[in-house]
């Protein structure tokens, strides 16, 4: 099937107000998409569903999934486009810079007066404007190849599309990634940057964070560390650790639980960060800051790809694969509006000003397709 033969198979299928998910894994050229037969909302119960998952940040609420087995599967390569994209300046809404600072100066009063190392805390951008969920995905496919590229429906939930750099999880066998991605810098054409005091503090913290949660589940072993380095996500920098482990397959859902709010878009310690940004943040996060993407997906490999015909199935193998993201640098699609949601990582060296100035480079991300 070609890109535009699948683009029309969903655009028919969004016509007839049915749930649907396509998206681009990072570095891959293959766009995949699960369509549903009807709008049943199915949720997660063990972690052991076969399925496309989309969570929220509430870990209260239970994450939805898209079940293979019902699903129609369809895929095609990612066509090279040549974009022309003149960056959509958005008028921000009155006052909200002057509200994001004060929370964000509150946010700083609090960490002082508490001694919490980092809250994360975010907002939602609004804009008024006609919409195009195709083209923004096909952009954004263009634009991002080294994210997660997605857009997601149901017609009782709404539309999501993002272009997140960060792993929550991804596991093959009875092999584990995860990584701790924090502090962020904006992107003047090289890579080749030093990092402040507080950006590497603030990322360590999230690396021992998400290593600690890790050592303490019993099913979990073999735990890596990598160094940290610098990673792009489109007009901004990250450092990035990545962590590797060994782990039983059946505590899927524990490990998720675990790693889900990570310290990235949470803060720490744990608890003290999720109950203030409930309380204090003044808004709903919905989707945003959740996670996404395949749970428990069958993948056939060939062991030796040169082997062919009836020695071939000898040579095939199974493997099992969660491919799971952060839900970041994403917005919610209505009709004639849209809601871009982002945030930062907060602590007692935070800057207000710098901190509107940082979501104001992430909203780009989004802001450049629209
Ligand atoms: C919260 C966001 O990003 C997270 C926060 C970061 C930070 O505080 O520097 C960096 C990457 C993400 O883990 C966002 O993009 O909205």
């Amino acid at each position: 099937m070609d890109f535009y033969a699948f683009q029309d198979h969903l655009k028919q299928h969004f016509q007839l107000q049915l749930p649907f998910v396509m998206y681009r894994q990072p570095g891959e050229d293959e766009v995949k998409a699960q369509l549903q037969p009807n709008n049943t909302l199915e949720y997660v119960n063990d972690f052991q569903e076969k399925g496309f998952v989309f969570a929220p940040f509430n870990e209260s609420k239970k994450p939805i999934v898209f079940s293979y087995a019902s699903a129609e599967a369809i895929s095609c390569t990612q066509e090279s486009l040549t974009l022309d994209l003149s960056m959509n300046l958005c008028k921000e809404e009155r006052g909200e810079q002057e509200r994001y600072e004060e929370l964000v100066a509150k946010t700083i009063k609090t960490i002082r007066e508490t001694g919490i190392d980092k809250i994360v805390v975010s907002r939602k951008k609004e804009i008024i404007k006609k919409t195009d969920a195709f083209t923004y995905f096909r952009n954004l496919l263009s634009l991002y190849p080294d994210a997660m590229v997605y857009c997601w429906y149901h017609p009782l939930v709404g539309m999501w599309i993002g272009a997140t750099p960060e792993t929550l999880v991804k596991t093959e066998g009875k092999r584990l990634k995860s990584m701790a991605l924090a502090g962020t810098q904006v992107y003047h054409e090289t890579t080749e940057v030093s990092w402040g005091e507080k950006e590497k503090e603030e990322q360590a913290m999230v690396t021992r964070a998400i290593v600690d949660g890790l050592s303490c589940i019993k099913a979990v072993s073999n735990l890596q560390v990598g160094e940290p380095s610098t990673a792009r996500a489109g007009n901004v920098l990250h450092l990035k650790t990545n962590i590797t482990a060994n782990f039983e397959p059946k505590c899927l859902g524990k490990i998720i639980k675990e790693l889900h709010p990570t310290p990235a878009v949470c803060g720490l310690p744990y608890q003290m960060a999720y109950d203030y940004i409930l309380n204090e943040e003044n808004y709903d996060r919905s989707y945003y800051t959740g996670y996404l993407g395949e749970l428990n997906m069958q993948h056939q490999k060939n062991r030796n790809p040169r082997r062919r015909n009836v020695e071939n199935s000898a040579y095939q193998s199974v493997s099992t694969q969660t491919n799971l993201y952060v839900n970041l640098r994403c917005m919610q699609v209505f009709k004639d509006r849209l809601a871009i949601y982002v945030g930062g990582g907060i602590t007692k060296d935070s800057i207000p000003k710098a901190e509107w100035e940082e979501t104001q480079r992430k909203a780009e991300t989004m802001q450049k397709v629209l």
